[in-house]
């Protein structure tokens, strides 16, 4: 007899359970088999066994509590090989790298620099607006735009949208694309392509082009040109601006300034290009939350901007549960980097365990109605926001998304603004009836 694994689906010889899985709503599959088997199961794709958590509870037990060992990320040589090597999201928990740049993100994008950040979102959500009112049809392109365009100014200082819109659609969605398209069928996909946990690089190199399934590596070959091109290009446009003294102030100019004047520990500039790399590619959920906004009116005589925010605790709340309703990450993938016993099951170090973060925002212990988008859910009896109870929609505690305050504050204030001068309804089909919101991915995100 094995080891006692946490229960699951019996699994064939060669694919283990890969052909039982929903490849592009993988976390239902994982709901069924935890009604089955309980919210702590494995399952095997080939020979890898994969750990999956469906509730909040034990997450909190094992990623949290356990954090010193939950937190690792599965050795993936394909993201290396496909110069995805820059990505925190991937990064294996003891790379030294990761622990410095989520600092730095914290300070650049998280509370410490909510000024600034709300001074770009403020310029760039009265954009949006505009543009809504100029075509109203292309409202989903306009939201990714506005996602980008935020992040690009706050990053780089580019504020000039068509100047630069090229490096969002012709250089960063198509890797973050077809990495997804190629490679990432599903975030357990990643588990499924053995070659992609092979730990040599040589024996990679070595296959030939041609060999069929090793259509890796002129996949690999193209996401390279379009990652070092991610890394770069923006980084080039920012020295030379800063050279010329035409730069407009931005996280990554004054990254650069500071490392001028070398405090001990300040980042070296492969450091700011990979960092920049990250919160460019990591910012583009944001716009499909924003999207998933359902008809409700905020009556204002202006257009409401950060202080209004306090006051407006019902606004905060769509954006909760627009997380919730349909978060945009649904499975968070961790690895264990020591054996653990939990529950007197057994889980050896090296093993993945996906967070089901979509299963737990249907748990209906936590959320009544879980399916039903009802943002006073989240408004406690005396009218304040209830602060914390979907927190997992960002992850678990080492790895949580650290781009959250950029986030929040984006959808925020696109929400409010949009409301303020919007009607917002569902669209009407050819007969004059409402057409339901459906609770669907269209694209998949990095992780999905
Ligand atoms: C609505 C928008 C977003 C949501 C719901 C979200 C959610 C998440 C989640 C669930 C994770 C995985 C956490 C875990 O493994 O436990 C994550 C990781 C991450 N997110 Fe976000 N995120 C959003 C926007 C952003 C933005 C705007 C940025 C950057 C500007 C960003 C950067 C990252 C990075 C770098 C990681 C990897 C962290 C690590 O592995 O240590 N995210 N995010």
């Amino acid at each position: 007899r094995g080891p006692n694994y946490p229960p699951g689906p019996r699994s064939l010889p060669v694919f283990g359970n890969l052909l039982d899985l929903d490849s592009a709503n993988p976390w239902l599959t994982y709901c069924r088999w935890g009604k089955q088997f309980g919210d702590i199961l494995s399952f095997k794709i080939f020979t890898r066994r994969i750990v999956v958590i469906n509730s909040y509870s034990i997450a909190v037990d094992l990623l949290d509590k356990r954090s010193s060992i939950y937190s690792d990320r599965p050795n993936l040589m394909m993201l290396d090989l496909m110069g995805w090597g820059f990505s925190v999201a991937f990064m294996r928990y003891a790379d030294s790298r990761r622990r410095k740049y989520r600092r730095s993100m914290h300070t650049g994008l998280g509370p410490p620099n909510a000024a600034a950040m709300q001074q770009t979102l403020l310029q760039r959500s009265d954009t949006l607006v505009r543009q809504l009112l100029d075509s109203s049809e292309g409202f989903q392109s306009h939201l990714v735009n506005y996602a980008a365009a935020s992040i690009m100014h706050h990053t780089f200082g580019f504020t000039d949208w068509n100047k630069y819109k090229y490096l969002v659609h012709d250089v960063t969605l198509k890797a973050i694309n077809a990495l997804s398209e190629s490679v990432f069928f599903g975030a357990q996909a990643v588990f499924a392509f053995p070659i992609l946990q092979m730990g040599s690089l040589g024996v990679v190199n070595h296959l030939p082009e041609w060999l069929p399934g090793a259509g890796f590596k002129r996949i690999a070959r193209e996401q390279r040109a379009l990652t070092s091109r991610l890394q770069e290009e923006p980084m080039e446009i920012v020295k030379k601006q800063m050279a010329t003294g035409i730069h407009s102030s931005s996280w990554v100019s004054d990254l650069f300034e500071e490392r001028d004047s070398s405090p001990p520990g300040a980042l070296t500039e492969d450091n700011i290009k990979e960092l920049a790399a990250n919160v460019f590619t990591g910012g583009f959920d944001t716009a499909n939350v924003i999207w998933h906004l359902i008809n409700r009116v905020v009556g204002q005589q202006r257009l409401p901007d950060f202080g209004d925010r306090e006051a407006l605790p019902y606004l905060s709340a769509i954006c909760r549960e627009a997380l919730r309703w349909h978060p945009p990450i649904p499975l968070a993938g961790h690895c264990v980097s020591e054996t653990d016993e939990y529950m007197g099951y057994e889980i050896p170090a090296g093993t993945p365990v996906m967070a089901n973060i979509w299963a737990m925002t249907r748990d209906a212990s936590m959320f009544k109605d879980p399916d039903r988008f009802y943002p006073e859910r989240f408004i406690k009896e005396d009218g304040s926001l209830d602060e914390s109870s979907s927190d997992f929609v960002w992850g678990f505690s080492r790895r949580t998304c650290p781009g959250r305050t950029f986030a929040e504050l984006t959808m925020w204030i696109a929400v409010a603004r949009i409301l303020a001068v919007y009607n917002i309804h569902k669209a009407i089909d050819s007969h004059g009836r409402e057409i339901p919101v459906k609770e669907e991915y269209a694209d998949r995100g990095l992780f999905v």
